[in-house]
């Protein structure tokens, strides 16, 4: 079916690959004109590219969300590119082991400064854009079934993917003045290079084959299969769209029933 334009701008980090290649490809079908953005500017431009570049409505970015002038700068360049901007999707995020004996300051920063603080800073940057241009918007992160129960071996992931769920909530309450609602989406298992590496690694501390680092992940999903990226995006789509203004402040769980809360 052809695309039709819907007017409205789109900007997803961690665009490049994984599920934020297939939000971004899903926003695009919808309708949005996109700014993918990624710490790895090449695959963003390859996705951009494959959307049709810029005359396509779609254009790549580099981002860091670890840092905040880049998350605010990417967003800036994506309003003076696209002429608009109603949506982030704070989607960039890693996912290393964490056994409990091994954090240390050193990990516990790292990993927040990513999936924790840029959600802050996508939050900050995207109500600033909004204010600015005189209407509201919504904000869509990426939390995790295991932002909704702690998972073995990734504790200090749980942890920031459960602090994305407050973060939000909190937002939510303070933006709806605004017009601004905050949501986010809470994946399963999606076979992505994120989850390829953490299935790897899971077996290999328990000197295993990788096939038992996927049973641990796969075991207790309710439609006994792994969800695909687009899965997710179907959710990120409905949540980016007008049939979910009357939603703020939720989680929503796209996990094929792992956790049910
Ligand atoms: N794959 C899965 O099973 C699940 C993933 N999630 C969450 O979904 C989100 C996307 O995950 P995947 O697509 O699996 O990951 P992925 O590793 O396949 O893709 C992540 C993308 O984010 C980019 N990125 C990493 N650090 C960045 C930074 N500092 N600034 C900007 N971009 C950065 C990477 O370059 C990459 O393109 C993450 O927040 C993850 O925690 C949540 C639940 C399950
Ligand atoms: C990586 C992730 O979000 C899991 C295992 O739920």
């Amino acid at each position: 079916m052809a695309r039709t334009e819907n007017g409205k701008v789109a900007l997803i980090t961690g665009g490049g690959q994984g599920i934020g290649q297939a939000v971004a490809e899903r926003l695009h079908a919808d309708g949005f004109r996109v700014a993918i953005a990624d710490l790895n500017l090449e695959t963003a431009g390859r996705v951009a590219e494959k959307l049709g570049g810029k005359n396509g409505g779609a254009i790549a970015l580099y981002v860091n969300v670890a840092d905040r002038d880049s998350v605010f700068g990417a967003v800036d360049q994506a309003v003076a590119e696209l002429g608009g901007f109603d949506v982030i999707i704070n989607n960039a995020g890693i996912a290393p082991q964490s056994p409990l004996d091994e954090i240390t300051t050193e990990s516990i920063a790292k990993i927040f400064s990513i999936n924790f603080n840029g959600v802050v800073w996508g939050i900050q940057a995207a109500t600033k854009a909004f204010k600015a241009l005189g209407h509201g918007g919504k904000i869509i992160s990426a939390a995790s079934q295991a932002g909704h129960e702690g998972n073995p071996g990734i504790a200090l992931y749980s942890a920031t993917k459960f602090a994305i769920r407050g973060l939000s909530q909190s937002a939510a309450r303070d933006l709806a003045k605004y017009g601004i609602t905050v949501n986010t989406y809470a994946p399963g298992i999606v076979k992505t290079p994120l989850m390829e590496e953490l299935a790897q690694k899971t077996a290999a501390l328990a000197g295993q084959p990788e096939e038992w680092g996927w049973e641990q992940f796969t075991q207790g999903i309710a439609l006994e299969r792994l969800s695909e990226a687009s899965d997710v995006a179907g959710v990120v789509s409905f949540l980016s769209g007008p049939d979910s203004n009357y939603i703020t402040g939720q989680s929503i769980l796209v996990d094929g029933g792992m956790v049910f809360n």
